[in-house]
């Protein structure tokens, strides 16, 4: 039994990406993109508060990036913790609950979409087929540092008194009910230091989670992680947990991620997944983001042929991109050539 379905986690990353050509499209920043649609996500909860106010949004949100060319798309769960929950009245029982909607919403969401393929009777073409286009429902949890709600994913400090087992045990449930719940893989995101990482590996093995994840930690140097502990370093322990089919990092600016593949190409043959933020500053304080000039759409866009050819395998967007992002990154993939229009990450 064991290593059978060691066996079945390892091919799933492998066989999806051979179905959908070689590359896979993640989806795009998803609580900015809820913000964007006039959801006030100012809370603790961040965008799981949606879950709760607003899942109609949720499910648009997850269509939209369906609409744009998404082969994974990433639940509202980043956010949605039991304590975090708790703390705003909920029962447990209620909390649970919310994180299994998370994963439904997204399953039909791909069902409305797929029916809307039907009916409107045309086709998507993988790796020379006519097929149905592959999509994947990755449950995300976000890190201790999200629930602290205060932006401290960008700094992974949690002080002396966090040690493995405190973030194990904040962690355990939440990661037994999302592995459970249907989703095909869970999206640990946003990893801010390596403690964290090897907190999730030891969940994965010791409560012998049956799904597949992928571990994506942020960086603000290309190097490190906010904590200071390398990439290098990180990606190592996500490389010796069995249960891991990708490596990658998100959230980070793009003008980063390019080295990021480099040093992870050395240590890890697992799938590299990208999906790189805005480029701008997030307060986390007052929850707003500081308009940068940096980098610009187009630039983001014209990164992805390069972060292909250093090796990465499945390329998406994280916070302030849009579904303008996804479509172009999409075209990139196909060999079309991005669109001549000038989008803007989030107007
Ligand atoms: C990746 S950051 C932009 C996430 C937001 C944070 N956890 C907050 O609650 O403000
Ligand atoms: N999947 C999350 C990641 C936040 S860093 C989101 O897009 O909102
Ligand atoms: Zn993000």
């Amino acid at each position: 039994m064991g290593s059978f379905v060691k066996e079945e986690t390892s091919s799933l990353m492998t066989e999806f990406l051979e179905k959908c050509g070689g590359y896979a499209v993640v989806d795009g920043g998803f609580a900015t993109e809820l913000q964007r649609h006039g959801a006030d996500i100012n809370d603790p909860l961040w965008s799981a508060k949606c879950l709760i106010t607003s899942p109609h949004l949720v499910t648009k949100v997850h269509l939209d990036y369906l609409e744009s060319g998404a082969n994974i798309i990433i639940t509202a769960s980043y956010q949605a913790t039991i304590q975090g929950f708790v703390a705003k009245g909920l029962s447990v029982g209620e909390a649970e609950n919310l994180l299994r909607r998370s994963v439904e919403i997204t399953y039909e969401a791909r069902e409305i979409f797929y029916n809307r393929c039907t009916k409107g009777s045309w086709d998507f073409t993988y790796a020379g087929k006519a097929s149905r286009r592959p999509i994947l429902v990755a449950a995300s949890v976000g890190s201790y540092g999200a629930y602290l709600a205060d932006g401290s994913e960008y700094s992974g400090i949690y002080g002396d008194s966090v040690s493995k087992e405190t973030l194990k045990d904040f962690h355990r449930r939440r990661v037994q009910i999302l592995a459970n719940s249907g989703a095909d893989l869970i999206a640990f995101e946003t990893i801010p230091n390596k403690l964290e990482a090897e907190a999730y590996a030891d969940l994965l093995e010791e409560e012998n989670i049956n799904i597949p994840a992928w571990f994506s930690f942020t960086s603000k140097d290309g190097v490190t992680v906010p904590r200071g502990d390398s990439v290098v370093e990180c990606t190592k322990v996500a490389d010796s947990c069995t249960k891991v089919v990708a490596i990658g990092i998100n959230c980070t600016a793009p003008r980063y991620i390019h080295d990021v593949i480099i040093s992870l190409r050395q240590v890890t043959r697992k799938p590299i997944v990208v999906y790189p933020n805005s480029g701008e500053i997030y307060d986390g304080l007052n929850k707003k983001w500081i308009k940068s000039e940096g980098e610009s759409e187009e630039d983001f866009v014209s990164y992805v042929s390069k972060w292909r050819d250093a090796g990465a395998s499945l390329f998406g967007g994280c916070c302030r991109t849009t579904p303008n992002t996804i479509r172009a990154i999409a075209k990139v993939l196909s060999g079309e050539s991005p669109a001549t229009s000038k989008p803007k990450f989030w107007q």
